[in-house]
């Protein structure tokens, strides 16, 4: 057997690069005449992170409706992995790995921290909901998932007395039991104390860097993202105004202008 030389595989073909987890191209999305979304395209690659940034109402969470199957795009195509999903529901999206929270709080307020994991174990196990059941069916994932979100000392405590920043881990929390690849976060810090701020950034930075998932997190602060994000993401009236790392996009003279006079 002849050894392949570098660059090449066995059969002398040249590598191929594994597809990106996510690939959009050209997405837009029109409601009402309006069109929120125009021409999105980009390639997130694994283990990558990507934040997006821009003014309110730039079509930011609208394009995280389109990439996470809640509302369907009007036009271009999204890939998950190399698969076409464009007309495939958020629930088969989610099977294939990705997930995604939101910018309002999603929780139930007096159910407990435990049973929120509970249910998203049932919910990932393809059970019914049954949170009256007395025997925990999922101890470990359970207790796995807490340690990691370090709320495993608010097992007992019900969703509503939570701090903001808790709940955003109990969020985080949810979404871990199914284990995705790539996750959505919309806007992670909302609601949370400047306190709060550095162990939640922490957990979604090792989240990241340790356990290699691939990122896509909106967030207006950009202390936070430059810490974090490998590549920045402008977006402004529904287009992709920049993308790039985040020192060129915030030296970049568009973005300053969409941005009128606030400081990035
Ligand atoms: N279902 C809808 N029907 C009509 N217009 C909508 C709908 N959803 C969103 N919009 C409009 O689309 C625009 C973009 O909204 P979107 O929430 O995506 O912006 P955003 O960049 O996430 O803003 P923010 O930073 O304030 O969260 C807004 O003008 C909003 O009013």
């Amino acid at each position: 057997m002849t050894p392949s030389s570098p660059g090449t595989t066995a059969a002398g073909e040249p590598p191929t690069s594994p597809a990106p987890v996510l690939r959009l191209r050209g997405i837009g999305w029109t409601v009402g005449g309006a069109t929120i979304v125009d021409s999105v395209s980009f390639d997130l690659h694994e283990g990558e992170f990507l934040a997006f940034i821009g003014p309110n109402g730039a079509g930011k969470t609208s394009l995280f409706n389109l990439v996470s199957g809640i509302t369907p795009v009007s036009r271009g195509s999204i890939e998950l992995d190399g698969a076409d999903v464009t007309n495939e529901a958020a629930y088969v999206r989610a099977r294939r790995g990705l997930g995604r929270t939101f910018q309002t709080s999603s929780l139930w307020p007096g159910m407990t921290v435990a049973d929120h994991v509970r249910l998203a174990a049932q919910a990932a196990d393809g059970g019914s909901y049954r949170i009256w059941r007395r025997a925990d069916p999922y101890p470990e994932l359970v207790a796995k998932v807490l340690a990691r979100t370090e709320l495993a000392h608010r097992a007992d405590t019900a969703a509503d007395t939570l701090s903001h920043g808790e709940k955003r881990k109990l969020e985080l929390a949810v979404l871990l039991v199914g284990e995705p690849r790539l996750m959505l976060l919309d806007e992670p810090m909302a609601g949370v104390s400047a306190e709060e701020v550095p162990a939640l950034t922490e957990l979604i930075r090792s989240l990241h860097r340790e356990e290699g998932r691939t990122v896509l997190m909106v967030e207006h602060h950009m202390d936070v993202l430059l810490g974090l994000a490998d590549r920045l993401a402008v977006m402004h009236h529904g287009t992709l105004l920049a993308l790039d790392t985040p020192q060129v996009v915030m030296a970049d003279p568009t973005v300053q202008q969409a941005y009128l006079g606030e400081e990035l």
